[in-house]
């Protein structure tokens, strides 16, 4: 496969032939079976820190679109939940699908969101960099947020707005004052077990962090990440129509809630 993708020739079933974590022990993303999880009483409330000025950039990677964070100091970090230590923001991106019925990357008993927010922190307290964190089991901790077909969202629409300047793969825009708190849920519930990145290099360096509750999106909103091309400036023209990873297995891990 030349460069991975969510393409037939190069999507998730193709990942193991230049990745062959993508069959590890503790791989993302996974069906969560509610009945199957359990309760934790040693889980602390989760305790998101986040200054907007540390909003850098928009970006489109070909593969999402990200929002990239100033991570050079402890300005915006999470604490608490089942993390020992403080994580430190580097990007939120999302996933979605190609129509509302599927999206999500993690699945709550066998049900599909129509789309997933990731929250991207790294251990900067143990780790120098976020390359190395990256590399450590517990290095990253990212916070899932499902997001369900309903009214349309006012803090995403900070971002679907400018999506139409960064249509095309490597293209980036100034994107500060933003402070991604405003996109998670009234209740930070959460479910938490121990995974991988979701994307190639697939690496089992994230503690993962979904919360139960959905925040709201509308179609027209989601139809603007459809809009987002997968491809650069002199390639041909192609949409990034869909870019989620299917449930990966369990394999014996346990998934907690607080
Ligand atoms: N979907 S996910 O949350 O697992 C994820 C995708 C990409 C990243 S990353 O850009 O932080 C990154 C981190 C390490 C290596 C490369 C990219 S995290
Ligand atoms: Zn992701």
């Amino acid at each position: 496969m030349l460069h991975w993708g969510y393409d037939e020739h190069n999507g998730p079933a193709h990942w193991k032939e230049v990745f062959p974590i993508a069959n590890g022990d503790r791989q993302s993303p996974i069906d969560i079976k509610t009945e199957e999880t359990k309760y934790d009483p040693s889980l602390r409330p989760l305790n998101p820190n986040y200054d907007p000025a540390s909003a850098k950039i928009i970006l489109n990677n070909g593969h999402s679109t990200s929002v990239e964070f100033d991570d050079t100091v402890n300005k915006s970090v999470l604490t608490g939940g089942p993390l020992s230590g403080t994580y430190r923001l580097r990007q939120i991106h999302f996933h979605w699908g190609s129509n509302d019925e599927a999206g999500s990357e993690h699945t709550v008993d066998g049900m599909k969101y129509a789309a997933e927010l990731h929250v991207v922190h790294w251990n900067a307290e143990k780790y120098s960099s976020f390359v190395e964190a990256a590399r450590q089991s517990d290095g990253l901790a990212v916070m899932a947020v499902f997001l369900k077909i309903g009214e349309c969202n006012p803090q995403l629409k900070k971002i679907t707005d400018r999506l139409d300047t960064i249509r095309i793969k490597g293209k980036r825009a100034l994107f500060t004052n933003f402070d991604p708190s405003c996109l998670l849920p009234k209740s930070l519930d959460y479910w938490t077990y121990f995974g991988s990145l979701t994307v190639p290099p697939l690496l089992e360096s994230v503690i993962w962090i979904v919360l139960r509750e959905p925040i709201n999106v509308c179609s027209e909103q989601l139809a603007k990440f459809r809009s987002l091309l997968s491809t650069a400036e002199d390639e041909v023209a192609c949409c990034l129509l869909r870019n989620y990873r299917p449930p990966q297995p369990l394999k014996g891990r346990q998934v907690r809630r607080n």
